[in-house]
């Protein structure tokens, strides 16, 4: 059996900024990973006890030394367990910290551009990707659909976008591991509230926009939007790396947001937006199904962009992109607008679904009101005949959501088809029940413009079967997703493969088969 490297916690706590309350390690003890989870818990490990929403991770010192942790790290004072206990003032920013000491401090050997905001995160941080790629740059990138580890491709698991602490250290060290030298890395408002980044040390901050999402977790906007400042307040704080400091926050002229952020001590800032008035903006904006192409305007520069993304939101996605790299980093504008055309797409954003049938089938990941006001407007710039949208809203998630989203819906879309999306342990036709209610309110009709429709398979093929030459069918809210949470299970489940399944079938040509839902039968 290969024995696993040991590292003496006392060194470790003393390379890092952690606020130790009481108690003392020897520095005989030594540690060969980090759990913060008792089940995961590896004989060798130090446990780190989280307080959570659900849960109190003191509850399970006890388990967690019984699986083999050598040693706790808690924030309560009156723990008795059979291991070494250490009381700290937070445990999740301690966890972080000594994830990143355990990994030798990856990040302080990487340029980090880390991309925040609502909506976007993913189709800029690929931009982002791509335009280094293009440079010629070894760059990583971690996302909510993978990470990218120079050939290598890690899924990273169900419904998370930023990894935890120890996650994001390990990939980290792998991309250093492997000559990479940037990083991009998609950075969620939960992740920089939880401490998963902490020990990032990000060289460039990148925001799309802060719009409606999370209120149930962050209760207020305005701490969602605090949250999010945390990125912009973090450049400060990272170390003096050998490529230099560049310290760059990116911020978006025409959102919401800009006045906080705007506001916020970022020592170097560049604004972008879709009109004239900041540091980069765009002009000559061509839209068509194939893609988009303007023209970026620097204060230095011109480059004719093309892309093939579609929708006005996505120019604010390539400006964020070039902004970051060409303004933060140096690269060349023309070498930045070959990498942006190189993007083909990004899996379940606005993705196109071709069969062969005479009207325009789209998959999309807007899961937010903000999201699918553009997708549907985007939807609407693609067809002069009738919008028809299929979507949902998440159980035990931001209840304001849903029926925001069937307002949006109700006057934006000729047809909603209001189906499933993640009901969790909710029940899902409550959650129509709310949805419907929202759509009423703003002058839908039940049974002519808009359906409840439980089973997400059904209400896909009601769409692809409604559907007349020229019209428009777009799902959206699982985008990319591989599965769907009904009570407390994951049901495989890809709405690309759904819409394939129901075009196939209306075409009566070969295609898959529609996945199975627990929902089947109850429409
Ligand atoms: C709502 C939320 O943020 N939840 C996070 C939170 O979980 P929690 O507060 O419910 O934890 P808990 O169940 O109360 O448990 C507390 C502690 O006890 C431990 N425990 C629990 C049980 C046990 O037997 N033993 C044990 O040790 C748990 O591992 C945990 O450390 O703390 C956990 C540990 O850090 C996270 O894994 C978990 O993220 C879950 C997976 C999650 O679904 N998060 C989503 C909402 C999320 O983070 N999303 C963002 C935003 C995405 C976007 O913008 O689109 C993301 O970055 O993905
Ligand atoms: N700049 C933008 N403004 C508004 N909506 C956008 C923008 N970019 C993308 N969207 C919409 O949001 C959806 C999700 O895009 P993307 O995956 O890039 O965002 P994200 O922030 O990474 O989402 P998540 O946090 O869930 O991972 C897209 O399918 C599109 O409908």
């Amino acid at each position: 059996m290969i024995q696993k490297e040991t590292f003496s916690l006392s060194d470790l706590l003393k390379q890092i900024p952690v606020k130790v309350v009481s108690g003392q390690i020897s520095p005989l003890v030594r540690i060969n990973g980090i759990a913060f989870d008792s089940r995961t818990v590896e004989p060798g490990n130090l446990f780190v006890a989280l307080v959570g929403e659900n849960s109190d991770g003191h509850r399970f010192i006890d388990a967690a030394v019984e699986r083999g942790a050598v040693a706790i790290l808690g924030m309560r004072a009156d723990v008795h367990c059979e291991a070494p206990y250490l009381q700290v003032d937070d445990t999740r920013s301690a966890l972080a910290h000594l994830s990143a000491a355990l990994q030798g401090f990856p990040a302080r050997q990487l340029t980090v551009i880390g991309v925040t905001g609502t909506d976007g995160k993913t189709t800029t941080s690929n931009l982002i990707y791509q335009i280094l790629i293009a440079a010629g740059i070894r760059a990583g990138m971690i996302s909510t659909v993978n990470a990218v580890i120079g050939d290598q491709v890690v899924d990273t698991g169900f419904h998370v976008t930023t990894p935890e602490a120890p996650d994001v250290q390990r990939y980290l060290r792998q991309m250093v591991d492997a000559g990479l030298t940037h990083v991009v890395l998609e950075t969620t408002s939960h992740g920089l509230i939880q401490h998963r980044v902490t020990g990032c040390e990000y060289d460039i901050a990148v925001v799309t926009n802060v719009t409606h999402e999370h209120l149930d977790y962050h209760r207020t906007y305005e701490n969602y939007l605090a949250a999010k400042g945390r990125l912009f307040e973090m450049l400060s704080e990272t170390v003096e790396k050998p490529a230099g400091n560049i310290r760059l926050g990116v911020l978006n002229r025409d959102d919401r947001s800009f006045d906080y952020l705007n506001g916020l001590p970022i020592p170097r800032r560049s604004t972008y937006s879709l009109s004239q008035g900041a540091d980069l903006y765009a002009e000559g904006v061509r839209h068509s199904p194939a893609g988009l192409e303007f023209i970026a305007v620097g204060r230095e520069f011109k480059v004719p962009v093309a892309c093939r993304l579609v929708g006005n939101f996505n120019i604010s996605n390539c400006l964020a992109a070039l902004s970051a790299t060409v303004l933060g980093l140096g690269i060349d504008p023309q070498t930045a607008a070959r990498g942006i055309a190189a993007l083909p797409g990004v899996p379940g954003r606005m993705e196109i679904i071709d069969l062969g049938q005479n009207f325009t089938a789209i998959v999309d990941f807007a899961h937010t009101p903000n999201g699918l006001t553009r997708a549907l407007e985007t939807a609407r710039d693609l067809t002069a005949k009738r919008v028809i949208a299929v979507f949902g809203s998440a159980g035990l998630r931001d209840r304001q959501k849903r029926h925001m989203m069937a307002e949006i819906s109700a006057q934006m879309a000729d047809i909603s088809i209001l189906t499933a999306e993640d009901p969790r342990t909710e029940s899902l036709d409550g959650i129509l029940a709310e949805m419907g209610a929202a759509a009423t309110a703003r002058g839908g009709a039940e049974g002519k413009t808009f359906y409840r429709i439980p089973d997400r398979g059904e209400a896909i093929r009601m769409a692809v079967n409604l559907a007349q030459p020229g019209d428009l069918v777009i799902a959206c809210g699982k985008g990319h997703e591989q599965s769907m949470c009904f009570g407390t299970q994951e049901y495989a489940w890809d709405d690309r493969t759904a819409m394939r399944a129901a075009l196939a079938e209306r075409l009566r040509i070969a295609g898959p088969e529609m996945p199975f839902l627990p929902t089947r039968g109850k429409s």
